[in-house]
């Protein structure tokens, strides 16, 4: 189903009573489309919110046709897919030039421009009022740069048109053994590793967390979280022996934030070896460890939080961007153009982003109904 590209203006007294989510294809020549097929079959997550697909109907419409086609060669049981002719899509058709320089499997500059006006009109959509949060299919950063697109992810590009200052990547993983919630905030993203002590800084550090504590309580419930920070050094620096950065800011820190914010509960600068035991073991339902276990996680830096998300959780973490005006979550995987176009990608990360996205917004909805 093609909807015309025109806003849609609803009437004051019409109030959508489901969330409405814009849902991005991400890059074509990816699992994009893959995992949104995948996804959108589900009728548990259709049903609670009113979802539009933005991007190529043509390209999504090919996708579902070649998975079709793969099932039917298979001996393996058919995994459902959503019918494109059955989807609301905000389409945004690619000229024939364009179209032909995507191949599946390979992101290129035509991949990343139509990834990226993909995300653009989500944006400017949900800013306009159509919908009340977004969900990003994975995009490759390389080929928005093919693209002459210089930003360092999609949670950049949401900030800057959204006008939002601070903003944080919060991953969410919902344990599948035990129920306990895993909830880890990157303090630095998408930068070079000898970048990160030089970036880190006690400013950083007390907006991440201002951030993490308002999302806590917004979008979770949460009002006196027990919130771990990691250490930088090994051994959280062994007494300044094995490094100054915990000496010389990140403990002084670390008192002056219990000051201000007596309502939290912080544990730090935890040791980074050993901090991901405890939510190791609340995943895996050891007995007593979810109340050992932290409401949230502040890790400093890309993979020292995103090595044991991905570890426990790859196949259902959700990374969402806090502090935006609106619901934005993104599955944690990226594009994975190695196994793109054959039909094996695991869609549950992606119905994870779905379920999560209308979870906030619909909480959102509840507690700032719209005038
Ligand atoms: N959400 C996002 O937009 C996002 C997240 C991470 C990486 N990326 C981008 O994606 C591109 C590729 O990144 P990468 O190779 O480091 O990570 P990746 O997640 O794309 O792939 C890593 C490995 O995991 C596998 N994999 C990933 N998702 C899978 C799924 N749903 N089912 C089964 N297997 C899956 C891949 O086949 C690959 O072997 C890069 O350009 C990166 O910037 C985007
Ligand atoms: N760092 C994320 C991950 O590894 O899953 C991902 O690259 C997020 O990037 P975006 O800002 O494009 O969502």
């Amino acid at each position: 189903m093609r909807i015309q590209s025109t806003p849609i203006a609803l009437p004051t007294t019409a109030l959508p009573q489901r969330p409405r989510l814009a849902v991005t294809l991400g890059d074509p020549a990816g699992i994009g489309p893959e995992v949104v097929l995948k996804a959108l079959a589900e009728p548990s997550l259709t049903s609670t919110c009113e979802i539009t697909v933005v991007g190529s109907q043509r390209l999504l419409r090919q996708a579902y046709l070649q998975l079709k086609r793969q099932q039917s060669l298979g001996d393996r049981e058919a995994e459902a897919l959503a019918d494109p002719d059955q989807l609301l899509i905000l389409d945004l058709p690619l000229d024939e030039a364009t179209e032909s320089q995507i191949t599946v499997g390979t992101g290129n500059a035509a991949s990343g421009a139509a990834s990226f006006a993909y995300l653009e009109t989500a944006i400017a959509r949900t800013l306009a009022g159509e919908f009340d949060g977004i969900v990003t299919a994975p995009i490759a950063k390389s080929a928005w740069k093919a693209a002459g697109h210089e930003y360092p992810g999609q949670t950049e590009l949401l900030a800057e048109r959204s006008g939002t200052q601070r903003f944080g990547m919060l991953f969410v993983a919902r344990s599948p053994h035990s129920n306990w919630t895993l909830r880890t905030l990157l303090a630095t993203t998408h930068i070079p590793l000898r970048q990160v002590p030089d970036v880190l800084t006690p400013e950083l550090m007390t907006a991440k967390l201002e951030l993490l504590a308002a999302c806590l309580q917004q979008d979770f419930g949460l009002s006196t979280p027990r919130i771990a920070i990691a250490g930088l050094n090994p051994h959280s620096g062994e007494q300044g022996q094995l490094g100054r950065e915990e000496q010389e800011w990140l403990i002084p820190w670390l008192a002056q934030a219990r000051r201000q914010w007596p309502q939290l509960q912080l544990e730090g600068p935890v040791p980074p070896d050993t901090l991901w035991v405890k939510p190791g073991q609340a995943w895996y339902g050891a007995a007593g460890a979810d109340s050992s276990a932290h409401d949230a996680y502040l890790a400093l830096y890309h993979d020292q939080g995103l090595i044991p998300v991905k570890l426990l959780a790859f196949d259902r973490a959700i990374n969402t961007s806090i502090g935006l005006p609106f619901v934005r979550t993104s599955p944690d995987h990226g594009t994975a153009f190695d196994i793109a176009g054959r039909g094996v990608a695991n869609a549950n990360s992606m119905k994870a982003a779905v379920q999560l996205a209308a979870e906030l917004a619909r909480r959102r909805m509840k507690s700032f109904p719209s005038t």
